[in-house]
Parts: C-alpha cells; structure tokens; sequence
C-alpha cells in the first residue's frame, strides 16, 4: 500500500470534498423518495366503480379561483368523491409516466372535479313528477306477492344460450346497468351525472362479454348490434380512418365518413356542457375474428369477411355508403378500434319522434337550403310550432352550439321520446361526423344561434365558465377523455381537436356578445326556479 504524505490543507479539501458528495446522496436519496416515488404512478379512478382516489389526488386541492364565477363553498373541501367515474383508461401497475405529465393529469383531474362540483352543474332537481319518467316498473298483479318488472327483456327466455338468467325484481339492485340507465331517463335528460349507473354501464360495455354482433339497418354507414349475457345492448360504429385525418376538403360533409372516436368525445362534450343528452357512449378494442366472425347469425355480415393482403381480418358489411373491399374495417390482425353507445329502450316500450332540423342542410351539391339564403329565417321559425313555445328554439340552439365546438355539420334530424311530447330534452344521436377538422371553424353551424340571437342562461353560464383558464373546455375534456380505456391506445382526440374546442367556445361566446349588443331578449332565462341559488351560480 502507497502512503502518501498530505498537506493539511489538502487533506482538509478531500474532507470538504467527502461531506459535500454525502451531503448530495442524502438530498438525492430524500428526492427519488419523496417525489419520484408518489408521483410516477397514476392514479387508478376505477378500482371500483364508485373510483375512490389514489392519496396524491385526494390531497390535491384546487387553488381558490379568483373568478367570480367559481364561487362555491365546495371548492374549500377535500375532494370526497370522483364525479366522473369510468373504466381506467391505465393500469397503474404496469404503466408509469414523467413526473411533469403526472402533475399535469392530476391537475386537470382536479380540474373535471372542481368544474362537476360547481353549483351549475349540480341544481337541484325540480320535483319530476310519475309522469316525468320514460319508464315505471310495474307491479305484476297475476304474481301475488311477487313483483316483477316491465322490461324490454324480462319477456324473453332466460335460458337462452348464453344469456345469463334474469333475476331482477322490483329492487334497483339487482337491476343490470342497462336497465337503470333506461329507468333513469326522464323528461329532461337522459341520465343524472351523479349517479354511478352511467360509469358502471361503461365499465360494463367495455368490459362484457360479446354475445351476439349483427348489422343494425337504418341510417348509411355500417354499424352493428352488440349483445351481451345479461340482455344489454349496444350500438358499434368502428374506427374507420387513423384518428388525425383531417376530412378531405374535397368531402362534402354529407359523404364523410363515420369516426367511433366523434361518437365518444361526442357523449363526453356533451356531458360537459351539462345537457346529458347523448347515450353513454365507450370506447373498446374488439376481435373481430372471435367477437363477430364466429359469433354472428348474420349471414350478409359473415359473407363480407377476408383476410387482407397483409394477413389482416377485414369486413365491410352491406349498406348505403363505404360498405365495399375498397372500403374494408380491418384488425390488427384481428384486434379493431369500436366505439359501442349504450342502446336507447326499444322503440315498442319508448316509441321516438324524428323531428327535420329547421336548420338542415340541403344534402345537394349545389343548392343552398332556405336558411343559409334568408337572414330573417328565424322569425319564421320562431313562430311556427312547436318552435314558438316552451324550450325547443333553445333546445336546438344548445344542439348547434355542441354542433358547433365539435364542427358536425350532420345534424339533419333530432329525436325526442313521444311520451314527452313538446315537453322535453332532445337526443342528440349520431354524432359520427363530429370531430373531422380541427383547423376549420365551420361558422354555418352557428346559423341557429346567430340568427335567432337567444340561448339559455344555464348554458351561457356553463359556456363562460368552461371558456375560464380556472377549468379550460379543452382540459376538462382531456382529463373526461382520459377515462376511456381506448385512451391507452392513443389519445381520442388530439391536441389541435382540443384547441380547436376553446378557439370555437370562443367565437361561440363572441357570437352572443354581438347579439347582447343589439337585442334585449337574448338570454333565456331557464335558472328563475333557482333564485336561491343565484348567489352561487351567477
Ligand atoms: N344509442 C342508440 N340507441 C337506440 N337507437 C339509436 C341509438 N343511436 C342511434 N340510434 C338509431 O339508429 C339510427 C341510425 O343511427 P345513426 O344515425 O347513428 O346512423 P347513421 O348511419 O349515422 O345515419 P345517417 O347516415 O342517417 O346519418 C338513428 O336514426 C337512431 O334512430
Ligand atoms: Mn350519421
């Protein structure tokens, strides 16, 4: 062993050198523990169906927002519940990400919170009456003591192939997702955000087994039905085209094609907006070989089956546009992109009414409808029923501002439910041609609003609060999206989709303004029941 004779002064730099490198170890160690060790994992909202929060996102309190907007005493609070709830979208077992993406999710998480516990979002319900529900389970007189309900499916036998047995009674429990969902309907709404039927009904179509896959005719572009064990069903429209194609500008929108990803953003804009008027809507990978292939009774579906030069399983089906080998639905080699929306109840049991848009659009290549030629058209409309009464003129505005912010110029016909009569919400179905480009604002679709210069306080309110950095319509939307599982595939939307969102809010926003400036009657005041809660919700 060398020994070497060092000079004081020396040997005291080595010592400063040793106490500064144990002194960077610790601060390093204490880092990757504290740190890196909490924050590299995500928080699973979907352990269970109610989706308690990890501890990091528990703790995470949204800074007070300066916006007047945003007064609630809620917003003080610990964050005690997901309001949200969907299947996960990532394992947080297997998936880590960067620290800096993690604090971004957490914050827009809290975001959607925040947003979904604001006063506006959470009136309290007017008193429906018997009369304001779609359905009523009924009391079977012939069983004694026994209650039975009046389903869609009750009737059919429970031991069919496959199918599960029906044990449902009078008691919600033991209800399939499905069924609730169709109970909870009501002459405002299709389902109430804050009950957990909706994430459990995701979660189920996500997560079911398939039992049955035929194409369901009406409309032009393929789609088919879903059945599952417990009687559910669901409508499928498959991935079509990669998620960024931007629709050929060549493309009347009349000949588009169909995007599963439009149909989900669509329900989850929708809810956002607080309407609550689309049918949950998930996103799910399929096997088409084992899932419609070898499940299907459907003999015109099955004929349409090949294997692709690139030894992929494809299909086309048969209907009016893109059913055809040059337009063919392929797996990967088998695995395929699906969006499945929750079906509505049968139309025997809940029959609908299709009522034209007084806004379509000509369908022609060359003509021009009577509203895109006549500024005055609304004062026509707004005198002609049931226009000119009630909610409907509102009604339809709302629609074309959804139209509007997620560029669907597909909008030909609404439906409502006939029991309802004018009295009611409008579904907004078939949303498939949303969400085609993102760097055109398509101003026609703002035509209702523009002309007719009314809109309801509740969605102006919500409007300016989602155009608020506080919430963001594209963060909350990102963090909305970010529950579906096919999220971890890719994004649903991409970022200039999310852009294009708070660009259009603001021109929707800028639209009402103009027409503030010169009319007086502009603002629909649907909130008077909630004087109460004026305070909050101003
Ligand atoms: N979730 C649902 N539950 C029950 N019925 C539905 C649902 N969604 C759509 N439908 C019905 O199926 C019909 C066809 O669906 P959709 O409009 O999505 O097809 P499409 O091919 O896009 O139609 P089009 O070519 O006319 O635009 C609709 O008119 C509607 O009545
Ligand atoms: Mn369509």
């Amino acid at each position: 062993m060398v020994r070497r004779n060092l000079s004081p002064s020396t040997r005291s730099v080595y010592l400063c050198l040793a106490c500064l490198s144990v002194a960077l170890h610790v601060i390093l160690a204490f880092f990757c523990l504290t740190v890196l060790q909490t924050a590299c994992v995500l928080p699973n909202p979907s352990s269970s169906s109610l989706n308690p929060r990890t501890e990091t996102e528990r703790h995470h309190r949204v800074p007070s927002p300066s916006h007047k907007l945003s007064i609630s005493s809620q917003n003080d609070k610990p964050y005690k519940s997901n309001a949200t709830g969907m299947p996960a979208a990532i394992d947080p077992e297997k998936k880590t990400i960067g620290a800096g993406k993690v604090n971004r999710v957490i914050e827009e998480a809290s975001k959607l919170r925040a947003l979904f516990e604001h006063p506006l979002y959470n009136l309290p319900e007017v008193g429906l009456l018997e009369d304001d529900w779609l359905l009523r389970v009924k009391k079977n007189e012939d069983a004694g003591d026994e209650e039975d309900i009046n389903s869609d499916s009750q009737e059919s036998a429970s031991h069919e192939k496959g199918y599960d047995k029906v044990s449902w009674t009078n008691d919600a429990e033991s209800h399939p997702p499905w069924l609730r969902f169709h109970l909870g309907i009501t002459r405002w709404a299709l389902y109430n955000r804050k009950d957990v039927t909706v994430s459990n009904l995701t979660h189920y179509l996500a997560t079911q087994r398939i039992l049955g896959a035929v194409q369901k005719s009406g409309g032009t572009q393929l789609k088919l039905l879903m059945s599952f064990p417990n009687y559910g069903q669901a409508l499928l429209k498959p991935k079509k085209q990669s998620r960024d194609a931007e629709t050929d500008v060549n493309l009347f929108y009349f000949s588009d094609f169909e995007r599963h990803n439009a149909e989900i953003s669509a329900f989850h804009l929708d809810r956002l907006l607080g309407f609550n008027r689309i049918p949950p809507v998930v996103g799910r990978l399929i096997n088409v070989t084992s899932e419609i292939r070898e499940i299907t009774t459907d003999r015109k579906l099955f004929r349409t089956f090949f294997t692709s030069p690139a030894g992929n399983v494809c299909f086309y089906g048969q209907c009016e546009y893109y059913c055809s080998t040059e337009h063919p639905l392929c797996g990967q080699p088998h695995s395929l992109e699906v969006s499945l929306a929750a079906m509505l109840p049968d139309l025997s049991l809940a029959p609908r009414r299709s009522w034209r848009s007084p806004w379509r659009r000509s369908y022609s290549r060359t003509k021009l409808a009577q509203w895109e030629k006549d500024p005055a058209y609304c004062d026509t409309v707004k005198q002609t029923p049931p226009y000119n009464h009630g909610t409907r003129l509102v009604d339809v505005i709302d629609m074309a501002i959804l139209d509007f912010l997620m560029g669907n110029m597909d909008r030909h016909h609404y439906e409502t439910f006939e029991k309802f009569g004018n009295e009611t919400f409008l579904l907004h179905l078939d949303n498939g041609r949303a969400f085609g480009r993102h760097s055109q604002d398509e101003l026609s679709i703002l035509a209702p609003l523009q002309q007719c210069c009314r809109i309801r306080r509740s969605t102006l309110l919500r409007l300016r609060l989602l155009s608020d950095p506080y919430f963001r319509l594209s963060d909350v939307m990102r963090q909305s999206l970010a529950q579906d599982p096919l999220e971890a595939v890719a994004p649903l939307l991409s970022e200039a989709h999310l852009a294009a969102l708070d660009r259009r809010l603001a021109t929707v926003l800028h639209v009402v303004e103009t027409c503030e400036e010169q009319h007086t009657d502009v603002i629909f005041n649907d909130l008077g029941k909630y004087e109460v809660y004026e305070q909050q919700i101003k």
